[in-house]
């Protein structure tokens, strides 16, 4: 069978006029970096990358050593490419500018570096999740606001799964399509073309633990689930929480599910936990592409205005007859 790589996909996506140039080679060299972050994810206490970093980030959080790590691979890699206007990234407080000397390009990328950071430690499943936007036309050196865009103006988005093979999930607007690092040839193969979430599903992914927290809705729903058979879904339900949002979304695109991280008393003064522009804005794109839903609960992810560059929504997301029902479950009164 012919190995198509990610390199070729790319070049016939270009080829197909899906994608420009430019683009082509900015998701090439995010793919580059990935490659360097998945080396020294699984090299892990051999090369001194567990632990604290000692520093805390935007949000407050102390950063782990692979957080930085894997932010610093990604601003290098991307800086010099030529394809870019700016980046932002969950590590970065600020907008952060092309230097003034490097080439520039008309896109801007947004990046959650190093994803399930609490996972890191214990070997477990981590991820790279980002976001491709377009510099608005005209608004020069771009600023916060430039990036300020619904997701649904969103023009690529993708991750990266740092599991016991590394994974890079991409869409460009037509379908989603992963691809497989090969270690020994250094290049992502394409093993999974057009990847699809099942409307309906018997699995669903929550922190549990915040259940005193949670609004009557999302209450209302997980214990319909979990009464089963006996209750009024007359069926059995199965719960699982990687506590990485790309290995909780990764298992629902590939084999369904619903994943939540609802507005709850905790996180209400932030507005949710998960960050809009880096975590929930490209999981939601990727998610539809897919054919499932993404919803604050309330309003479809894609469509919310954004007002700034951190900040944090409610995410329910994955098979869409059951987004459709907590969303429904929200509605009433
Ligand atoms: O520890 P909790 O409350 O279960 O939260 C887990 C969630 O937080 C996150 O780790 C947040 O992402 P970061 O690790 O990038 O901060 C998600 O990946 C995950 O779904
Ligand atoms: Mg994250
Ligand atoms: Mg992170």
């Amino acid at each position: 069978m012919r190995r198509v790589t990610l390199t070729q996909f790319l070049i016939e996506q270009q080829r197909a006029g899906r994608i420009s140039a430019d683009l082509r080679l900015l998701i090439e060299v995010v793919a580059r970096a990935v490659k360097a972050i998945s080396v020294n994810v699984s090299k892990g206490a051999l090369a001194g990358v567990l632990g604290e970093a000692g520093t805390d980030n935007v949000q407050g959080e102390a950063q782990k050593k692979l957080d930085v790590i894997a932010n610093e691979i990604l601003l290098q890699a991307n800086e010099w490419g030529g394809h870019l206007a700016a980046m932002a990234s969950e590590e970065v407080e600020e907008v952060h500018h092309i230097p003034f000397d490097y080439p520039k390009g008309g896109y801007l990328l947004l990046f959650d570096p190093l994803d399930g950071s609490s996972n890191i430690d214990v070997n477990i499943s981590v991820g790279t999740i980002f976001s491709v936007l377009r510099n608005p036309p005209g608004s020069g050196e771009p600023s916060e606001q430039s990036f300020l865009q619904p997701g649904h103006q969103q023009v690529a988005a993708g991750y990266a799964l740092y599991g016991p093979s590394t994974q890079f999930i991409l869409t460009v607007g037509k379908g989603v399509h992963g691809f497989t690092l090969d270690r020994e040839m250094g290049s992502f193969v394409y093993t999974h073309p057009y990847m699809s979430i099942p409307a309906d599903t018997s699995e669903y992914a929550i922190n549990a633990s915040n259940i005193r927290h949670w609004e009557a809705p999302v209450r209302r729903y997980v214990e319909e689930l979990q009464q089963g058979k006996e209750g009024p879904r007359e069926r059995d339900f199965n719960m699982r929480w990687v506590a990485s949002m790309v290995a909780d979304v990764h298992r629902i695109l590939t084999r369904g599910g619903v994943f939540m991280y609802p507005l709850d008393e905790k996180c209400r003064k932030q507005g949710g936990k998960l960050r809009l522009m880096y975590e929930a804005n490209p999981m939601a794109m990727i998610v539809e592409q897919a054919g499932g839903a993404a919803s604050t609960g309330r309003e479809r992810i894609l469509d919310l205005q954004p007002h700034k560059l951190h900040q944090r929504v409610p995410v329910v997301l994955g098979s869409l007859n059951e987004v459709e029902r907590v969303v429904a479950y929200h509605r009433e009164p």
